[in-house]
């Protein structure tokens, strides 16, 4: 027979879970993110602009914010489910979601929330990781937003466009700044000078007023920062089998972003059935990291080398 103490402690928590309060939960709205659709979560720093001045961000490119910031978008994915891949320019990150993804039930809220506040506390946890001689002077913060998109050819549109964004900017900032940094211009009459130029002529003061190839700047600057799911080494192996980055790949990496495929062999004591002493034997194991990239993706070629991110379009 069962206690009464304890079966009347389970009538009254039903009691409870269906009181009369309970009618206010359909006042909540359903943000549930259409079916088999891609989940983007896009983050962007507030008033960044503010931020960037006070915290000395070096002109026009700070590659301690932009590190700081792939920082942050890697401790997202590693932290959060079913992101297959981010993509991050100048005080923004954008973070695919598996199309089919089931994580919290697909709430738009619970995505957006998640990333941008691992976001904001991965910013301000590392920053000095970053910022060796700048102190953080106020609290910075992400907003978000989400998008869904219904097909492959959409989501890298969507891709595309940010990265697109990142070469606009990019090249524009690259000659505002050495106008006004090199030539001594205003701000105000760089903006003039550079007022109806289209890219070429852009390219043209660069390199006929600066000795500047545009093309020579970092990828970093040029094309933003492209975060994929990469088998690498994580833990000193006994012994490893060195898998080669694709050519490609190779071109677009910055050093200190290097990564290696590591297939890891690892020394691990079993005791086998019956048997009173451990055996030593050799476990393989391959973990995955976000590695970063600095490559092209709005062209086929970077989707053809890594066919594993948009998987079929059913
Ligand atoms: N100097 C410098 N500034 C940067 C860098 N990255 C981002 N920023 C600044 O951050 C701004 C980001 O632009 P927005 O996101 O459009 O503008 P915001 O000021 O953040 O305003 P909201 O996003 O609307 O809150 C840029 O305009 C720059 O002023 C950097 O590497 N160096
Ligand atoms: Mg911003
Ligand atoms: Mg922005």
């Amino acid at each position: 027979m069962l206690s009464t103490g304890k079966s009347s402690a389970v009538i009254s928590r039903n009691v409870m879970a269906k009181s009369k309060f309970e009618y206010v939960r359909d006042f909540e709205a359903d943000d549930t993110c259409l079916a088999h659709c891609w989940v983007v979560v896009r983050l962007d720093g507030r008033n960044f602009h503010r931020f960037a001045e006070k915290h000395n961000f070096t002109k026009p490119n700070d590659s301690r914010a932009l590190d700081l910031m792939t920082r942050c978008a890697q401790t997202v994915m590693t932290e959060l489910e079913d992101i297959v891949m981010a993509y991050g320019q100048s005080d923004e990150y954008s973070f695919v979601f598996k199309r089919k993804s089931n994580w919290f039930r697909r709430r738009a809220s619970k995505f957006m929330t998640n990333a941008a506040s691992q976001f904001a506390s991965s910013y301000v946890f590392y920053w000095k990781d970053y910022f060796k001689d700048q102190d953080l002077l106020y609290p910075p913060a992400f907003d978000g937003r989400v998008v869904v998109y219904p097909s492959n050819q959409t989501i890298k549109d969507y891709l595309s466009w940010r990265q697109a964004d990142c070469h606009v900017n990019n090249l524009y900032n690259t000659v505002f700044w050495m106008l006004i940094q090199r030539s001594k211009l205003t701000p105000a009459q760089a903006q003039e000078r550079l007022r109806g130029t289209l890219a070429a002529d852009k390219n043209e003061i660069l390199f006929s007023e600066y000795n500047i190839n545009y093309n020579n700047e970092p990828p970093m600057f040029r094309k933003g920062t492209v975060l994929i799911w990469k088998k690498m080494r994580k833990i000193k192996p006994l012994r490893s089998e060195i898998i080669c980055p694709k050519a490609s790949e190779k071109l677009d990496f910055l050093p200190k972003c290097s990564y290696k495929s590591i297939k890891e062999i690892k020394s691990k004591e079993i005791k086998p059935p019956g048997e009173t002493e451990g055996k030593q034997v050799e476990v393989t194991r391959i973990r995955t990291k976000p590695v970063a990239l600095h490559c092209d993706i709005i062209g086929d070629t970077f989707w053809k080398e890594h066919p594993e991110i948009l998987e079929d379009d059913s």
